[in-house]
């Protein structure tokens, strides 16, 4: 057995790790950096990436099918391989920013194995045996697969296999209506699968009823069937013929089913009774500081158990870098952190929604919202129809939380991550410029809707501007 001593030990190159090492590499700590599967995780290779970019190809189609702007709609013609190259070759181009060369290349000693505690200092992974003054659990999630009767015994895609498909499903069944069922559901759609998405629940049930409605509706209109409340109780079929058995006593019948109604922390191998790391049933227990029971090990990203996004995981590493290398305190918020679904319109969040800002501060609140059909660089590029908002909700002068779904949510709502994190004031914001006509006007015209009755309907305001304007010369 070989044994390694090094000052950090990352295990998990994903989204998270990867942040980490190469933070802590750079800065003057030796580090040991352990990825048991493919350099990048699941963002690169089984998630964001490739979920976007078939979500591109599907754009194009549709974009092609409709037309707009004056110019008439034709067929595509969809190669659905040739999209599953397109997404390949998302993933190629940046593989090899998360590569072993490369971090080798900076510095750290990466191996390629399955990592497990053996120890509460000492991991093994492979033939070697590292000990470490730190260690990140970066392990991330996979797919969780619902004890339904029958499911086991049927073929089913998950976030994982998917893009190894080759030709379109003609029907594809989705268990569970959440970003990836979604996102999934109008990507398919559009590159001419039939589509059902099943959900227990609701459908984007953690989003903002209102706003979710408004995605709900784009995509049953473009023939996506969307069945909620609808608890599966039996899976049954085979290969290319598959039923869903409903507690109501419907089937759904399709030819293919892609699960994905949640994840699993990827904890559960990492033997981590043997180092004292307490476990919850979403991943390590951890503290604000994302340290876990053992002090010497914290966990970041999926496997901390809280908001699953690339971002938050990256997030996590810079906070950790502060308390590995220069053993000062550091605490990681949530309140600035913003979530988009990428479905076209897109959805986005950032802290409370208006039913979560309305119980915790009730009559204190107020919320302002402009629409996206009021908005001219909407209008002019044919963006503007589909019902699309902004809401914001407000107390005491600053946002709590805004939801906007509509064209290009998930870049607007960058806007409010740096306002949510700068502690800045609804006034800051209505003084901003922004360019005219961009979609960016939306934010300033919400904060606008704020300041409106203060200012327009106000009869104080109207007996100044009337004494004022008596006495100017
Ligand atoms: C279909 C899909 C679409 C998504 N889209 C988005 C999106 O658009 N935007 C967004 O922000 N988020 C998105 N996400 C979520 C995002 O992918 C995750 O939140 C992110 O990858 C988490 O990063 P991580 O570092 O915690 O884990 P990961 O990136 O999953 O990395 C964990 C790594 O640890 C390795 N590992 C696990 N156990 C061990 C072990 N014992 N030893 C060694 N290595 C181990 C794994 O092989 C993996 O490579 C999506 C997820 C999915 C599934
Ligand atoms: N755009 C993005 O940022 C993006 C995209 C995809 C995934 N992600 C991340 O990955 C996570 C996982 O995504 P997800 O969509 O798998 O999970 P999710 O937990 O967000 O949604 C799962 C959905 O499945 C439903 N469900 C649960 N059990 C079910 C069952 N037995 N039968 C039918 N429906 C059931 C739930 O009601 C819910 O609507 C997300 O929460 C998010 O953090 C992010």
């Amino acid at each position: 057995m070989k044994k390694i001593k090094t000052d950090v030990c990352v295990i998990g190159a994903g989204s998270g790790g990867l942040s980490v090492a190469s933070g802590a590499v750079q800065m003057g700590a030796k580090v040991v950096l352990i990825e048991a599967g493919e350099m990048g995780g699941d963002c690169l290779n089984y998630g964001c990436v490739p979920s976007k970019a078939l979500l591109s190809a599907a754009k194009q189609a549709h974009v092609i099918r409709e037309g707009g702007a004056g110019i008439a709609g034709v067929t595509p013609q969809v190669d659905y391989a040739a999209a599953m190259d397109h997404v390949q070759s998302a993933i190629a181009t940046i593989a090899p920013h998360d590569s072993q060369e490369r971090f080798e290349g900076l510095g750290c000693t990466v191996i390629r194995a399955h990592a497990r505690f053996i120890s509460p200092r000492t991991v093994q992974a492979g033939d070697t045996e590292i000990t470490a003054r730190r260690f990140v659990i970066a392990t991330g999630s996979r797919a969780f697969i619902p004890p339904i009767d029958g499911l086991k015994n049927t073929p089913f895609l998950t976030n994982e296999t998917l893009w190894a498909q080759r030709s379109a499903p003609k029907h594809l069944l989705i268990l569970g209506g959440g970003p990836i069922g979604m996102e999934m559901a109008q990507a398919h759609r559009r590159l001419g699968s039939d589509v059902t998405v099943v959900d227990a629940g609701k459908a984007l049930g953690r989003d903002d009823p209102e706003a979710a409605e408004v995605v709900k509706a784009t995509l049953r209109n473009e023939g996506v069937s969307i069945i909620e409340d609808a608890p599966v109780i039996r899976v049954s079929g085979g290969a290319g013929d598959i039923q869903l058995h409903l507690k109501d006593g419907q089937t759904l019948s399709g030819t293919d089913l892609l699960v994905a109604v949640g994840r699993v922390a990827n904890t559960d191998s990492l033997d981590a009774e043997k180092a004292r790391i307490d476990l919850t049933s979403k991943g390590v227990k951890v503290d604000a500081a994302l340290r876990s029971s053992n002090r010497r090990v914290y966990a970041i990203g999926d496997a901390a158990g809280g908001m699953q996004f690339t971002h938050v995981a990256g997030y996590h590493a810079g906070v950790l870098i502060r308390a590995l290398l220069f053993g000062l305190p550091a605490k990681a918020a949530s309140h600035h952190i913003p979530r988009a679904t990428y479905t076209d319109p897109e959805l986005a969040q950032i802290g409370m929604t208006e039913s979560e800002a309305r119980e915790a501060h009730g009559n204190a609140l107020t919320v302002t919202r402009a629409e996206i059909s009021g908005n001219d660089r909407a209008i002019a590029t044919g963006r503007s129809a589909g019902g699309g908002f902004i809401k914001v909700m407000i107390v005491k002068k600053r946002p709590v939380g805004v939801t906007i779904v509509g064209p290009d949510a998930g870049e607007l709502i960058s806007f409010w991550a740096l306002v949510a994190a700068s502690g800045l004031k609804m006034g800051q914001i209505a003084g901003m410029v922004a360019p005219y006509p961009t979609l960016m006007e939306v934010n300033k015209r919400a904060a606008g809707a704020y300041f409106t009755p203060k200012l327009f309907e106000s009869p104080r305001v109207k007996t100044v501007v009337k004494l004022v304007q008596r006495f100017l010369p």
